[in-house]
């Protein structure tokens, strides 16, 4: 069932003569439950999507249609609401804050929601044990690795039950192993039914993604299903 389209996207940076089209007409279909890589050289785009796919920037035209509804409907009030419960972020340098324990990392995006405190206690708790960081629970990030890092933004990001998360470059400040790791939670998440897309560099990462779209100066130039999709 289709997730998301994107309706002949264009991005433009700047004004007059500084002016940068940074996406030239993106048309993109998301399914639930796809694993999805994007790939392409420095300066294609790529986080130029990812960020107006989650709604943290805005296309400067065509049609973005989020589970049916086109976004320019929503206020940024309403926006901003169903982006805190749609889309999970995580990003390559993982944006922790450096004086807040694990616990109250992961608890951040609780913070907006009205609701039970020791309802939510227990959701950051059943996160860090699912990421495998619950003896971390009181740790700074300071005090963790690069790949216990990431888990802990991970784990942020699912903590409102988010739909789709969206990656970018999540292994890039991590070794091979560590980062094959990282890229195995989001398998694993994708497996449990989380909608994934994840930015990349790495091809042997966006191999064991089930569509990798190649970017280039701006455009989609090839997007393959590397794994068939049971609809
Ligand atoms: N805020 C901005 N203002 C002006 N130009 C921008 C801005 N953000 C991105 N760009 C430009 O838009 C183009 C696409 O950038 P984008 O970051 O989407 O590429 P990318 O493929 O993600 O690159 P990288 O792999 O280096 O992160 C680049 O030429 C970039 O310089």
């Amino acid at each position: 069932m289709e997730i998301l389209r994107l309706e002949n996207i264009h991005k433009v940076y700047g004004k007059g003569n500084l002016q940068m089209e940074a996406l030239k007409g993106v048309n993109l279909v998301v399914n639930e439950g796809e694993l999805i890589a994007i790939i392409g050289v420095s300066g294609s785009g790529k986080s130029t999507l990812l960020n107006i796919i989650g709604t943290l920037d805005k296309a400067s035209t065509g049609k973005y249609i989020l589970e049916g509804k086109e976004t320019e409907k929503y206020s940024e009030k309403e926006m901003a609401k169903l982006r805190n419960k749609t889309f999970g972020f995580v990003v390559q340098h993982f944006a922790l804050i450096k004086g807040f324990s694990v616990y109250d990392n992961v608890e951040i995006p609780l913070a907006y929601s009205k609701g039970n405190k020791k309802k939510y206690e227990e959701r950051v708790k059943t996160m860090l044990t699912k990421l495998g960081i619950r003896d971390k629970i009181d740790s700074k990030p300071n005090q963790l690795s690069g790949g216990q890092c990431q888990r802990v933004a991970i784990a942020r990001a699912l903590v409102n039950d988010a739909k789709i998360l969206l990656a970018d470059e999540p292994t890039g400040a991590l070794d091979k192993q560590t980062g094959q790791e990282v890229l195995d939670i989001f398998k694993k998440l994708n497996e449990e039914g989380k909608t994934v897309i994840i930015v990349t560099h790495d091809e042997k990462i966006a191999n064991q993604c089930n569509r990798v779209i190649r970017m280039e100066d701006g455009k989609i130039v090839e997007d393959k299903s590397l794994i068939e999709v049971v609809q």
